[in-house]
């Protein structure tokens, strides 16, 4: 049936409104912070260097990424790496130990070093399990956990690792007194494992988790704190040009049934472009996803179906006829795209000397064709199937229109062989796609499916089977982790894509599994989210 009366997305107004993102202001902008936090630098990297003990370089690696300052020191970390990788020190000492063996299996294999699963045999008893008594060493286990999210397909030593380990941190939380830090550290790893979490957002966290940690290296803890500020103030400034674009557009007066998310949607660039340097990088990308936001509501919500299949075709065709057809709100939608999709076009030829308007064009009329499909399913009341489901919403998500964007951004020079992989939705996008979808489905199908909706993995999965609800969701998580060991399996194959953007598409789906981590963190504000919004671009850590 064609719905005559208009529908709402019923999504609150924006908790930061303009005129409190344009007072945001930073002490952290001043010379003299940038100035020691580089002496911090340079201190720390003689610290790493010059570490006589394999295991505490270890160490100091794996909290400079938990503290969101790795990026200073990936010369010095792939040094350290690589002679510890060559020297084989981590599994042939005689005083093997959990701990050092998971840790450096975990952060050898994040760096690209094929380390194999058999270095915890040794951790086994003869029927091939795990010894019960590794209970005893709770640091050991929770690395034993961290690392079995490396895992890739047929590994099921490090699949058995994973059950093995989470099953006795879950005993310990509920059983022992473990020491606050230690704790605080398992409780957040089984929320959320290391590997399966981007650095930036979780910067905050960890820094003030370290704070409480035992010898806990001053330097290091004042160069988070700094570093952490100076980005800050940054962003500050990124997510000011943001606002000011979105108020002139006029689109969250114009369009007032979508999502006016303009913060949320700059925390998702954050996760997914954290290094500094990416700024106007950040300010492009986030541009994208307010747009794809508002045009996602307009075919999700407002749209009527015949409306839904004309914007489709406008996105197909971009020429003027097209336009001409579109209902005022939708010409409203085309003209902001079109206009950004040329400032776009327009920075990638003046910088890189490459023109990628119809690229940009493609990618989002392949996204709007998805869009324009499942609204013709939730308008007839069609059902999917889960491969039909899959087959569309995978593009739906929108993760090639953003990975598309996010690739002409940051590659220079821009490789033709990467671009056609790009263009051909290689399957890096795929998995990205994938853990995007997914997460997104956990997160965002309850209220959809409250104001109507096309049915998501999880409802596609219970029409199906005939599942419950908890049921489909445990195996949409199973989905997941499926995907996250195909992931994990392309870092050891040739790939045409620089590293940067490899980390960036996998950051796209660990950004996903954070957003939605309490709920629906993009769409529907929670107090988690909001804590996490304010700590990261309002509040400087003291
Ligand atoms: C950034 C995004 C991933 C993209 C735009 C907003 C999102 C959070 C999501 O919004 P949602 O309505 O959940 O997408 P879908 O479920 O309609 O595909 C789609
Ligand atoms: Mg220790
Ligand atoms: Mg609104
Ligand atoms: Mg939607
Ligand atoms: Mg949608
Ligand atoms: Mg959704």
């Amino acid at each position: 049936q064609i719905q005559s009366t208009r529908r709402s997305g019923n999504y609150k107004p924006t908790l930061w409104d303009f005129d409190r993102i344009q007072s945001l202001t930073s002490v952290y902008t001043d010379e003299k912070y940038a100035t020691r936090a580089s002496e911090l630098v340079v201190q720390l990297k003689k610290l790493l260097c010059q570490e006589s003990n394999w295991l505490m370089q270890l160490e100091l690696i794996d909290d400079l990424h938990k503290l969101g300052v790795s990026y200073h020191f990936d010369n010095e970390i792939n040094q350290v790496l690589n002679r510890i990788y060559l020297e084989h020190k981590y599994c042939n000492n005689e005083e093997r130990d959990l701990y050092s063996t998971a840790l450096a299996f975990r952060l050898l294999r994040q760096n690209g070093f094929r380390v194999t699963q058999d270095v915890f045999d040794d951790f086994k008893n003869d029927e091939d399990e795990f010894e019960e008594s590794l209970g005893g060493d709770t640091e050991g286990v929770l690395q034993l956990y961290e690392a079995s999210f490396l895992l890739t397909e047929g590994e099921t030593s490090l699949e058995q690792a994973r059950l093995f380990s989470e099953n006795l941190l879950k005993k310990k939380l509920d059983d022992e007194v473990l020491d606050e830090f230690l704790s605080s550290l398992v409780r957040h790893s089984l929320e959320l494992p290391l590997h399966w979490s981007v650095q930036r957002p979780n910067a905050r966290w960890f820094a003030n988790a370290y704070s409480k940690k035992s010898q806990a290296n001053p330097i290091l803890l004042e160069l988070a704190k700094l570093d952490f500020n100076i980005v800050q103030a940054t962003y500050q400034q990124e997510l000011k040009e943001i606002s000011r674009w979105w108020k002139e557009t006029e689109l969250a007066e114009k369009l007032s049934f979508a999502r006016d998310r303009v913060v949320e949607n700059y925390i998702w660039n954050v996760g997914l472009l954290f290094k500094p340097q990416y700024g106007y990088a950040r300010i492009m990308t986030t541009k994208l996803f307010i747009l794809i936001t508002v045009i996602d509501d307009v075919f999700d919500v407002y749209g009527t179906l015949e409306e839904t299949q004309l914007f489709k075709n406008a996105t197909l065709r971009w020429d003027d006829e097209a336009i001409d057809q579109l209902p005022y709100y939708m010409k409203i939608c085309y003209m902001v795209l079109d206009s950004f999709i040329n400032e776009m076009a327009y920075h990638v030829l003046k910088e890189k000397d490459v023109l990628v308007i119809q690229d940009l064009r493609k990618t989002w009329g392949d996204l709007c064709s998805a869009y324009a499909k499942e609204a013709e399913w939730y308008h007839t009341g069609y059902k999917p199937t889960m491969e039909e489901y899959i087959n569309v919403a995978w593009i739906s998500i929108s993760a090639h229109t953003i990975l598309t964007h996010v690739f002409y951004l940051i590659s220079n020079p821009i490789e033709k062989e990467a671009a056609e992989s790009l263009r051909n939705y290689h399957d890096t996008i795929r998995y990205s796609a994938m853990v995007l979808r997914l997460a997104d489905d956990l997160g965002t199908s309850p209220h959809e499916m409250q104001r109507g909706d096309v049915p998501k993995a999880v409802e596609c999965y219970m029409n199906e089977t005939g599942a419950s609800r908890e049921e489909a969701r445990e195996h949409v998580m199973f989905m997941i982790r499926e995907i996250w060991m195909k992931t994990n399996g392309e870092r050891f194959r040739e790939s045409p894509f620089s590293d940067d953007f490899i980390r960036s598409a996998a950051d796209l789906g660990r950004q996903a599994q954070y957003m939605y981590q309490h709920g629906d963190g993009h769409g529907i504000s929670n107090p988690e989210m909001e804590e996490r919004i304010l700590g990261l671009i309002f509040q400087p850590i003291v």
